[in-house]
């Protein structure tokens, strides 16, 4: 089977699920899609007192080994049972969630163009640009609402790693997207241009 690895990639809260939602909705398939995010490494030897302060946003937070074995199996037409991370407890929950193969694979994360062994799995690479501020309220807004954090702990984490480590790994991964996309998923020429060629390349 042929495969396109389409790759999103932008800065917390700057609307990468939208997008990959709207690339779900609007093609033929469904593609299949792996959340770098579930690939979090599993945290079992700390206490929850410990997870809070971890750095997610550094590369080595993630198991990427993992992460690139299933992308290449799903690559290779191979079902795979992806790890499901649980942001309450900050740490992997026990559930897997089975991916099956497809023409069109979709890879969603912050860091994805900033590990190269990723990145070059990668046919088309988008990265959605979002000012850091409209990304910022987004990110309280969310981390209060879904994921259960105080508004300190958002700005002590935010202060003390998201915005450092996006300035250093985020940001500079950008030069090595195909498409930069402002306003994301609703960004309607770029949304067009993205799904023509994906139709022109597995239609
Ligand atoms: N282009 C946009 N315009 C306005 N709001 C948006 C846009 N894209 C995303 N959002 C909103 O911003 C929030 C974060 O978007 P999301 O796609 O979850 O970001 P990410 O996956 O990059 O963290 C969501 O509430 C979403 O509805
Ligand atoms: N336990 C965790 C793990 C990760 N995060 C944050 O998630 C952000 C990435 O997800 P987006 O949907 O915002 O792209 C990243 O910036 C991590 O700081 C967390 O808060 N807690």
């Amino acid at each position: 089977m042929e495969t396109l690895i389409v790759g999103v990639a932008g800065g917390t809260g700057s609307g990468k699920t939208t997008l990959t939602q709207e690339l779900l909705d609007k093609c033929a398939g469904p593609p299949s899609v792996l959340f770098h995010d579930n690939y979090y490494r599993r945290r079992d030897e700390l206490t929850y007192e410990e997870r809070e302060k971890v750095n997610y946003d550094d590369l080595d937070a993630f198991d990427n080994d993992l992460f690139v074995e299933h992308l290449r199996a799903l690559r290779s037409s191979r079902p795979v049972e992806s790890p499901v991370y649980d942001f309450s407890i900050h740490n992997r929950s026990d559930r897997t969630t089975l991916v099956e193969p497809s023409p069109v694979i979709i890879v969603e994360g912050i860091l994805i163009f900033a590990e190269p062994r990723i990145c070059e799995l990668l046919d088309i690479k988008l990265f959605v640009d979002t000012d850091a501020d409209v990304r910022l309220l987004r990110r309280i807004k969310r981390d209060v609402v879904e994921r259960g954090r105080t508004l300190q702990s958002v700005e002590d984490q935010y202060l003390g790693t998201v915005k450092p480590m996006h300035e250093l790994y985020v940001e500079p991964s950008k030069r090595n997207a195909d498409i930069i996309i402002p306003d994301g998923g609703h960004n309607i020429v770029a949304m067009d241009m993205v799904l023509n060629r994906i139709q022109r390349d597995v239609g």
